[in-house]
């Protein structure tokens, strides 16, 4: 009989506010049974970036990583914000491990080769290459890992992936010996009908229903790639839901259908 595992990912907006992101984590550091915590930071790595004088270039919702971006992003996602979670669930109970994909070669990627626009230091990786016997061990272990969005090109390089195709490539892979779940936490109550309007939720979202949305422009920016990585995960068996970083263990948000 597989176990449910719970994947959850957390978006740039609460990892920036340190009473949600406390908040948050409190609810995660209480979920039982075995979980993975997936966080991106990309407003923090933005605001570090122009703190030291790099402007960041942001192309439909990816950061172009040239050499100079990359270190920020290490900094940023590997060091300033991983570390500071793992030190807040350690205190909370949870015995958190900060990984990125290069550690224990859990996520081997490649950097993006796609032909128009050149991303640099951006990684994609196969599902079928994350190691999940490996993440199975730390898990037996009593760990709960905690990634960034890092992975890396076996090469010496790391590369900067986005966190929500990490947390949808884990729960995909995580379905060979669990039964996943996998929860978006971000700063609005799941998907909107106004996205300014939090009293608009969708409660059920099928995949046709997304595509007129999005077709309409009701569905819109970081809120495609998002639902484009939900809607892969879901195909694959995994349960998805997009909710308010708050309502994490509230039966809230919207659930793909
Ligand atoms: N229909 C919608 N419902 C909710 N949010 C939407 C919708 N369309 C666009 N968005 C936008 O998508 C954003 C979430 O995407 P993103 O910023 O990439 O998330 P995250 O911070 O979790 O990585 C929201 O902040 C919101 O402004
Ligand atoms: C390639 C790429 O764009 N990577 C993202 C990784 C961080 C991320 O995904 O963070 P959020 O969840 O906060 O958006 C970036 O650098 O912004």
């Amino acid at each position: 009989m597989k176990q449910e595992i719970t994947i959850v990912k957390i978006g740039g907006n609460v990892v920036d506010d340190a009473s949600t992101l406390e908040k948050v984590l409190q609810e995660f550091s209480q979920i039982s049974g075995p979980k993975v915590l997936v966080h991106g930071g990309g407003k923090i790595a933005s605001d570090l970036s122009v703190k030291l004088g790099i402007q960041p270039k942001m192309v439909e919702g990816r950061r172009i990583t040239d050499e100079e971006s990359l270190k920020v992003v290490m900094m940023a996602y590997g060091g300033l914000v991983n570390k500071g979670i793992v030190a807040q669930l350690q205190a909370m109970g949870c015995n958190a491990l900060g990984l990125t994909g290069a550690d224990a070669n859990i996520i081997p990627a490649h950097k993006r080769n796609s032909g128009e626009i050149d991303y640099g230091y951006v990684g994609d990786f196969n599902i079928e290459d994350i190691d999940t016997a490996r993440l199975q061990f730390l898990i037996n272990g009593e760990l709960t890992p905690v990634f960034c969005a890092l992975t890396h090109d076996q090469q010496g390089s790391m590369l900067n992936t986005n966190a929500d195709t990490l947390a949808s490539g884990l729960a995909i892979s995580l379905a060979k010996h669990y039964h996943p779940k996998l929860v978006y936490c971000f700063e609005k109550q799941g998907v909107l009908l106004d996205s300014e309007d939090d009293a608009t939720l969708i409660r059920e979202l099928n995949y046709l229903h997304y595509q007129q949305l999005k077709d309409d422009g009701i569905i819109h920016n970081g809120m495609i790639p998002k639902l484009d990585n939900a809607f892969a995960a879901r195909d694959k068996g995994v349960k998805v839901v997009i909710k308010h970083a708050l309502e994490l263990s509230k039966p809230a948000g919207t659930v793909l259908a």
